[in-house]
């Protein structure tokens, strides 16, 4: 079978927001649009069609990305959805990673918030080529010039306004189309209709302004363009799409669209700049990856005649067909029923049937080709990151980076029953979820489950009990802690046993030394002359690994350390890979004591807006939460103070904040860092241990 739309007709899309702004509306009326859903659901009313999850609907937020297909002026769109909350941040890293472009949707009265920051800067990372819409035109307040220079000051987006809006609250009427010259105009409040005129009036100068910045935007990326510019040659519709393309492609500008989702107006528009300016699979670099065993480099080109490669990027359980992988296929062809490599895992799996999720139903595909975002049903050992090759030609494609979690709870199955059900559900929920994890505590035997904030973990325990039936207590949320060291140190492990039968013989001379915040954990092998035969050295690896689990002052995972291994023993007949990773564990435990080991928390990053009144009892308030005010600046008639304060004295902040200032104030939150903590608090933790 042939393929239905032609690569360079596919666009796989992201919808990037800060909560709240109408990325759910905006991407319903979307649905609506091309023709896939025939009744607008509205959030406020629990209806949506892309928030499946039960949870979502209750909390009107939307958690998962689910890709969903759908069809304008002959392009295939597929749009991943994202999230704006910061709980969820591994769902927007991994819908970055496999979408070719995004649509940042801003609000036009709260314009670039903190969490779009985060957002947007993530983008940057992953160089995701983007355009922006203004929604909420229709809302008091609203300001679309303010939001353009936000988007320039904030997060250097470089934005080039392609419309400009008609009025604004309730007299927005549409928008002027700079690219056409002409104007959008809707003929009543809720936007059924609308006809294309020429520019008002008093909105001339203003259009002509904009153009002009939008044609020396094009100029500064396009050289022909800039010839054809400054000779005075004429320019026509089509030079002009066609260099905000090369501008959106090159990530030299933001070409900025506006409306108002809710009330359908600038719609359509967004899904024609969607098809005319966001990439094709093709006009993206080729993947890339390394070849399994040679470590070489290597690319997939998006390619059907290209050996196949695929990233699963989301596991979810489905009520109806169980566990479901989403993939993004970057080159050749993959047919139901057949077996693709797992060549993460180093495993072949039987793919059973594919499905393409469109909003409200699901399409059963024979093949899915280079470019496309489906769902496998059978793949048993793939969890989210996996790549999906070609046996014969595999590759690994770069996975995807996950934050570390920085909250856990402990969690106790309430019945015997619970306690059979719970081990297998965490395992299924960590599958889904690579930023959740589940350990248990060395010493009480408790299961210790840890995510990114409450709301995060609050969510996982609600899909216990309603997804799998597990009725668990849960503990109060701890902060995440964890130990490193702070100066090199040698030691020396070694592990003999002689008494009766087969004795043991293990020795490892080892040498620690801390790494850079964030450098996890290195390990180098130095053994020159066979002290320790090779076979025996990963073991002595796994050892200190093991040991690196449960640090020595408070029993918190230990990371940013390097173990040198330099020396060591063994003996031909007793030395086993046992006896050289107790050494390694010993060799570990012994060198931690030496190195000054200390007690790391997570600094989070949060920023408050008050009305000025309350701004002394807000920084008094967070004082005595050991903040460092990092700066104060006005937004409006509002403070905004950032701080870093350490997450174990964020508990209960929402309460407080509105308390102190009647409701008034708002706060956001995010990771930051993890730095050391201060000693006498320390002592207590270390205590309580
Ligand atoms: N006035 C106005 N309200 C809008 C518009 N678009 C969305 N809203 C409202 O804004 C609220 C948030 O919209 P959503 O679409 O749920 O926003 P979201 O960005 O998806 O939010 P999360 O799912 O929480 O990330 C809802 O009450 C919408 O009805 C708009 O164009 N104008």
């Amino acid at each position: 079978m042939a393929r239905q739309f032609p690569l360079k007709r596919t666009r796989n899309i992201g919808i990037m927001a800060h909560i709240d702004a109408g990325k759910t509306t905006a991407t319903e009326r979307i649905l609506f649009y091309t023709g896939r859903v025939h009744k607008m659901g509205e959030t406020h009313d629990g209806a949506s069609q892309m928030d499946w999850m039960e949870q979502e609907q209750e909390r009107g937020i939307t958690i998962t990305s689910a890709a969903t297909t759908c069809q304008w002026e002959d392009h295939r769109i597929n749009i991943i959805d994202t999230p704006g909350h910061v709980d969820f941040t591994v769902e927007v890293e991994r819908s970055l990673r496999v979408l070719d472009g995004a649509i940042g949707v801003f609000c036009s009265v709260g314009g670039v918030e903190p969490q779009s920051e985060t957002v947007w800067r993530q983008a940057d990372r992953y160089n995701v080529p983007r355009i922006a819409f203004i929604n909420k035109m229709d809302r008091t307040g609203a300001d679309f010039y303010n939001v353009v220079d936000m988007m320039d000051d904030r997060i250097d987006a470089n934005p080039v306004p392609i419309q400009l809006p008609i009025g604004k609250e309730e007299k927005f009427k549409g928008v002027i189309d700079i690219v056409n010259m002409n104007a959008i105009v809707y003929d009543d409040e809720l936007g059924v209709d609308y006809e294309i005129e020429e520019i008002p009036e008093d909105l001339v100068d203003q259009a002509e302004e904009y153009r002009e910045l939008l044609l020396e935007a094009i100029a500064d990326v396009d050289e022909e363009f800039m010839m054809k510019y400054l000779e005075g040659e004429e320019i026509t519709v089509d030079d002009i799409q066609e260099g905000i393309r090369q501008g959106v492609l090159d990530n030299a500008f933001t070409p900025v669209i506006c409306g108002t989702a809710l009330k359908n107006k600038g719609v359509q528009p967004i899904l024609d700049a969607v098809v005319d300016y966001l990439p094709s699979p093709v006009d993206i670099p080729p993947v890339e990856g390394i070849i399994p065993r040679t470590e070489e480099e290597a690319v997939r080109p998006a390619d059907d005649d290209e050996p196949f490669a695929a990233l699963a990027f989301k596991i979810m359980t489905d009520p109806y067909v169980g566990k479901l992988a989403f993939f993004r296929v970057y080159s050749g062809v993959l047919e139901a029923g057949s077996y693709v490599y797992n060549s993460t895992k180093e495993e072949k799996e039987r793919v059973g049937r594919i499905l393409q999720m469109h909003a409200n139903h699901r399409e059963e595909r024979d093949e899915v080709y280079a470019g496309d975002l489906a769902a496998a049903v059978g793949l048993k050992s793939t969890s989210t990151g996996d790549t999906l090759c070609d046996a014969d030609d595999p590759i690994i494609l770069e996975s995807m980076e996950f934050p570390e979690p920085v909250i856990s709870v402990a969690i106790e199955p309430k019945t015997q029953k619970d306690q059979d059900k719970l081990g297998q559900a965490l395992q299924s929920l960590a599958e889904e979820d690579p930023t959740f994890q589940v350990r248990s505590d060395e010493e009480t035997g408790q299961t210790i489950i840890s995510g990114m904030g409450e709301l995060h973990l609050e969510v996982i325990i609600d899909r216990l009990m309603r997804e799998f039936s597990v009725e668990a207590n849960v503990g109060q949320p701890q902060v995440a802690y964890r130990e490193t060291i702070k100066r090199k140190a040698e030691a020396e492990g070694k592990f003999i046993r002689q008494s009766g039968g087969r004795g043991q013989y293990g020795h490892a001379i080892i040498e620690l030394e801390p790494l850079p915040a964030g450098g996890g954990f290195e390990f180098e092998d130095n053994i020159v002359g066979g002290s320790i035969p090779r076979d025996y050295i990963p073991a002595v690896e796994d050892g200190v690994e093991e040991a690196m689990e449960n640090g020595v002052l408070a029993g918190y995972p230990m990371v940013d350390i390097k173990v040198n291994l330099n020396d060591g023993s063994y003996h031909d007949v007793d030395s086993s890979e046992m006896a050289f990773k107790v050494a390694g564990s010993m060799a570990f435990r012994d060198g931690v004591k030496k190195a000054n080991p200390v007690l790391l928390e997570p600094i989070m990053e949060v920023e408050v807006v008050t009305p000025e009144e309350y701004m002394g009892d807000v920084i008094g308030d967070l004082n005595s939460r050991r903040a460092q005010v990092e700066g104060m600046e006005q937004r409006g008639n509002a403070k905004v103070i950032g701080a870093n304060v350490p997450l174990s004295e964020m508990f209960g902040y929402a309460t407080d904040l509105r308390s102190k200032t009647q409701g008034r104030a708002n706060y956001v939150m995010q990771f930051g860092h993890y730095g050391e903590v201060p000693g006498n608090i320390a002592k207590d933790i270390m205590d309580e241990e």
